[in-house]
């Protein structure tokens, strides 16, 4: 089985990868649209990806991507602790002048960056992978990666500050994405098992979005998150995504979608199975 992940050797979603699957080849892509791409032309048969940060919230791009191009199912998910690292070349200077990383990446670490560093240049990368790749290439340069421990040995950087990250309890969630059935490092029911739906309301009038959250309430589904994403077609146009505790296979989610259905609300969802870390 060919694995895609939001690459190159090194990032989060690599070990996020390895938690989910024991068995297969890893391939590092780009970007996180690219990964997905590779499902849709077989190029890979599942794509791991970054889908919600503790303390970012969710990853746009990601969900951008999986409702408006490609609605690749969801067959997994994984929550990894995220422990940032600051990390210089060994052999380069240990001043710093520039700092580089996933935008979610720098994010966390602000506090630690505004006391260390309150001159240094920001550079945004495709991942925490990314920018360790670029220190390590760049010697001459007076520049640092925010990236992990797994990067810190694949470039064989120096770790200049450990765990920099603002929140001790930073954690990421990834999917899985295939559209074929995949076997997971995975075994029975999880805390963390939730149905993701999407969510698009019929028209806007006063107390739409209470009618459809009351068919959430009254089969008391534990809902973990609300939140509106633009629909992109137009200003105030927006939909919701809602997580739910529980899987599809639960009596009360199916319950919800003939209600839902009177309310004259569309809607889609996805099953996120959790792995057992
Ligand atoms: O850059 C990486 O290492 C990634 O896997 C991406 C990503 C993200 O998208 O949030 C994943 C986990 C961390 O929160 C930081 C970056």
């Amino acid at each position: 089985m060919k694995i895609g992940y939001l690459g190159p050797k090194g990032t989060f979603t690599e070990m996020a990868a390895r938690g989910l699957f024991e068995i297969g080849e890893l391939v590092p892509y780009r970007t996180i649209p690219s990964c997905m791409d590779a499902v849709e032309s077989k190029e890979v048969d599942v794509a791991v990806v970054p889908i919600e940060n503790a303390i970012e919230g969710s990853v746009n791009l990601t969900i951008d991507y999986l409702i408006h191009k490609q609605r690749i199912p969801i067959v997994g998910g994984i929550t990894v602790p995220i422990e940032q690292h600051l990390l210089i070349n060994r052999d380069g200077s240990q001043e710093v002048n520039k700092i580089m990383s996933h935008p979610h990446a720098i994010a966390q670490c602000h506090e630690f960056l505004q006391k260390k560093y309150p001159d240094a240049e920001w550079e945004y990368m495709n991942s925490t992978g990314a920018a360790a790749d670029f220190v390590k290439k760049n010697p001459e340069l007076k520049v640092a990666a925010i990236a992990n421990e797994l990067a810190a040995k694949e470039y064989g950087l120096h770790i200049k500050h450990e765990n920099i990250h603002d929140f001790s309890n930073n954690r990421t969630s990834f999917v899985a994405l295939s559209n074929d059935s995949v076997t997971l490092t995975c075994n029975g029911p999880h805390s963390e098992d939730k149905t993701m739906l999407m969510v698009t309301l019929p028209s806007d009038f006063p107390g739409a979005l209470h009618q459809v959250l009351s068919a959430f309430a009254w089969r008391k589904l534990n809902m973990t998150k609300i939140e509106s994403r633009p629909t992109k077609t137009g200003l105030g146009n927006y939909f919701f995504i809602i997580d739910v505790q529980g899987l599809m296979d639960d009596v009360l989610i199916p319950g919800l979608f003939p209600s839902l259905k009177h309310l004259g609300v569309e809607w889609r969802f996805w099953a996120v199975i959790h792995a057992i870390r």
